[in-house]
């Protein structure tokens, strides 16, 4: 029986199912069965096993992030929006990259879909900001951005926030300048978690999961520290211990 403070530690939590195919994710979710944790759902995933594999979630009443990125003409975003809306699902993301107009066409999606059904649930929406795999010199030198990254998170950050959006995807080392730019209730959902010791894979701004949550995080994404681990359960109880 977890405790309250477990419980509440859990659900910060949002596990990467980058999986092929969804017997594979599926044998994960029945490891962590009882970890009241997100479940995100990305493109590998999806494009593979498709809404059904999320209507299954959120049967069995997980919570789940979309993680697809969108990033197209704002007529188009707006009707993914509405389709994802549709499925149910509890946050899913957009591209901060792709504008304001992009990103407030983002919420007529969900807006439509809400008013043509009034059981669904208002999803977070949310924008990428600069993935966490992109460093400093592959910013400035391979992007051709200037700047730093953290000017480039505030920048996307503040763009959401002004297109109304609730809360961008950005590394742990930009969520208190996030914060100052754009409130305490802005919500930050980091990737590039990493335990001590972890493998850094293809990230690189990254923090442990106790020093994200001491920069405020609200949401922390973990994939591979999980997935890749001899005993996934253990591994996510593990970072639960050290979120307590
Ligand atoms: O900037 C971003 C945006 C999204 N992600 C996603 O988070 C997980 C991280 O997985 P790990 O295995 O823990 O590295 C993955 O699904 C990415 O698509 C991100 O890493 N960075």
């Amino acid at each position: 029986m977890m405790k309250r403070n477990e419980i509440e530690a859990a659900g910060r939590v949002m596990v990467a199912l980058d999986y092929p195919d969804a017997a594979a994710a599926e044998a994960l979710v029945r490891s962590l069965e009882g970890i009241p944790c997100y479940m995100k759902v990305g493109m590998q995933l999806f494009y593979a096993a498709g809404p059904s594999f999320v209507a299954g979630l959120k049967e069995r009443g997980y919570k789940v992030f979309l993680d697809l990125k969108m990033h197209d003409i704002p007529n188009t975003v707006k009707g993914g929006s509405n389709s994802v809306t549709k499925l149910g699902v509890d946050v899913f993301n957009v591209h901060a990259a792709g504008g304001i107009q992009m990103m407030e066409a983002a919420l007529e999606g969900v807006e439509a879909a809400l008013s043509g059904d009034s059981s669904l649930k208002r999803p977070l929406v949310i924008a990428v900001t600069q993935l966490t795999s992109t460093s400093q010199s592959v910013l400035n030198t391979e992007i051709g951005l200037s700047g730093s990254v953290e000017e480039a998170v505030v920048r996307y950050a503040k763009l959401a926030k002004q297109a109304g959006l609730g809360g961008v995807v950005a590394s742990p080392q930009e969520v208190q300048i996030i914060k100052a730019a754009c409130g305490n209730d802005f919500k930050t959902i980091t990737p590039g978690i990493r335990p001590a010791g972890a493998a850094l894979n293809d990230q690189s701004r990254i923090m442990t999961p106790s020093e994200a949550l001491k920069q405020g995080t609200d949401y922390m994404v973990i994939g591979r520290p999980l997935t890749a681990a001899a005993d996934p359960r253990a591994a996510l109880e593990a970072i639960i211990k050290e979120l307590v």
